[in-house]
């Protein structure tokens, strides 16, 4: 299957796939800024580009409906992500954040919103490069526009915009294979809400199984076991900083986080983020973390239900108590909080409690994909400590 556009662009090619001349890291040089273009991409002729100030109510709104509308289907189109505009101003405004880099498509005409693409800015380490990177996430061109071949000028763009901040790196994923996965993590699910799930057919009575048996497969305690699970707080930012920077350094690519990224991206915030840790009782010390996102999904034609509340495994770090209680007080909070899956993908060490905590796997796999950087060979998923949202 060709790949007219990425076969253009500095990332691994396919067939670069096993010539392990190639050396890891940058495959182009950074340009001087004086020879990045200057200006905008050419669209074509009805459309317009525009920044999208996402802290603004009506753009926000805007954004918000063109994903919940447009965004990413399961392969079975019967659901879609329907992100919160809580969680877009979270995932779109971390510490140092460029509104230029919010960027939308509109009709010239009506001033309608029919495509976005982001990026971020994140430190991300891979072996003991520390690279400053985008983030690159929220690719969605409307239903009726698509095959215009508008993603590319939209992919091309927002490259030229991160350029323009001196920035020659990017990380993203997508559920499609794309010359050249860096790696490829398959994603697992744990029913909280085992009705609600089969009703709407995310899950299905396994064979030999009665709902009642079902129900209570999944059961789980009305509290948490460990001693000292609590909630995360804005005091416990340094101490949790050191925790995980510590954490993710065993991983090939991970993270930077300073305490000003870490309170952004792991301070509770409601219907966004969750984050717990473990705190001894007579040390005083931080010695274990989890926490989740939350990226509900609307149905697609049922008639009962409209939305399936989801949790997605964000960071974890286990120290002292067991990954596999650690992680089943984190199902025993999400069950509380009335989500209805817990899910996850299979890498850090996540793959040492999926089957134990009753996941099931999912029917896809999420690429994971750097630009212009090039990586010795693809990774296990053991070895990645990266989760974009
Ligand atoms: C249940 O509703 C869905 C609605 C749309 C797509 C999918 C399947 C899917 N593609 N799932 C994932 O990509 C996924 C599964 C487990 C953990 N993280 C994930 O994706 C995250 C990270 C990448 N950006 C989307 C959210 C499911």
């Amino acid at each position: 299957k060709r790949h007219k556009f990425w076969e253009t662009q500095p990332v691994g090619q396919f067939k670069d796939i096993g010539d392990n001349s190639l050396p890891e890291g940058p495959i182009e040089p950074p340009t001087p800024l004086s020879e990045v273009k200057q200006d905008p991409y050419n669209l074509p002729n009805l459309y317009e580009w525009i920044n999208c100030d996402i802290s603004s109510e009506e753009m926000c709104n805007e954004v918000y409906s063109l994903l919940a509308n447009n965004y990413v289907e399961d392969d079975e189109n019967m659901f879609r992500f329907n992100y919160s505009k809580e969680f877009l101003r979270w995932a779109l405004q971390p510490p140092g954040y460029f509104r230029s880099w919010h960027i939308g498509v509109r009709v010239k005409s009506s001033k309608k919103l029919v495509a976005f693409i982001t990026g971020i800015p994140a430190k991300i380490r891979v072996r003991d490069e520390v690279v400053n990177m985008a983030e690159i996430n929220f690719l969605c061109v409307h239903k009726k526009l698509r095959s215009k071949r508008l993603a590319p000028v939209m992919i091309k763009e927002v490259t030229r915009r991160v350029h323009l901040e001196n920035i020659w790196q990017a990380a993203y994923t997508a559920g499609v294979v794309l010359p050249t996965p860096i790696a490829s993590c398959q994603y697992w699910h744990r029913s909280l809400n085992p009705k609600k799930l089969i009703d709407v057919g995310f899950s299905r009575l396994g064979a030999r199984m009665t709902m009642s048996r079902t129900i209570k497969l999944y059961k789980l305690p009305e509290s948490t076991v460990t001693p000292g699970f609590r909630k995360m707080e804005i005091h416990d930012v340094p101490a949790v900083t050191r925790l995980l920077r510590n954490y993710l350094s065993q991983f090939v690519v991970a993270p930077d986080f300073d305490e000003n990224d870490l309170e952004h991206w792991l301070l509770p915030e409601e219907n966004v983020v969750d984050s717990y840790l473990v705190e001894s009782s007579e040390t005083h010390e931080i010695t274990d973390f989890c926490s989740f996102y939350t990226l509900p999904s609307s149905i697609l034609g049922n008639q009962n239900y409209s939305t399936l509340k989801a949790a997605y495994s964000f960071y974890n770090v286990s120290t002292k108590t067991p990954l596999l209680q650690l992680m089943n007080d984190a199902l025993i909070v999400a069950k509380r909080r009335d989500y209805d899956v817990f899910n996850a993908l299979d890498l850090m060490e996540n793959e040492s409690f999926l089957k134990e905590l009753k996941f099931g796997p999912g029917d896809g796999k999420l690429h994971y994909y750097l630009y212009n950087y090039r990586v010795r060979q693809v990774l296990k998923p053991s070895e990645l400590g990266l989760v974009l949202l």
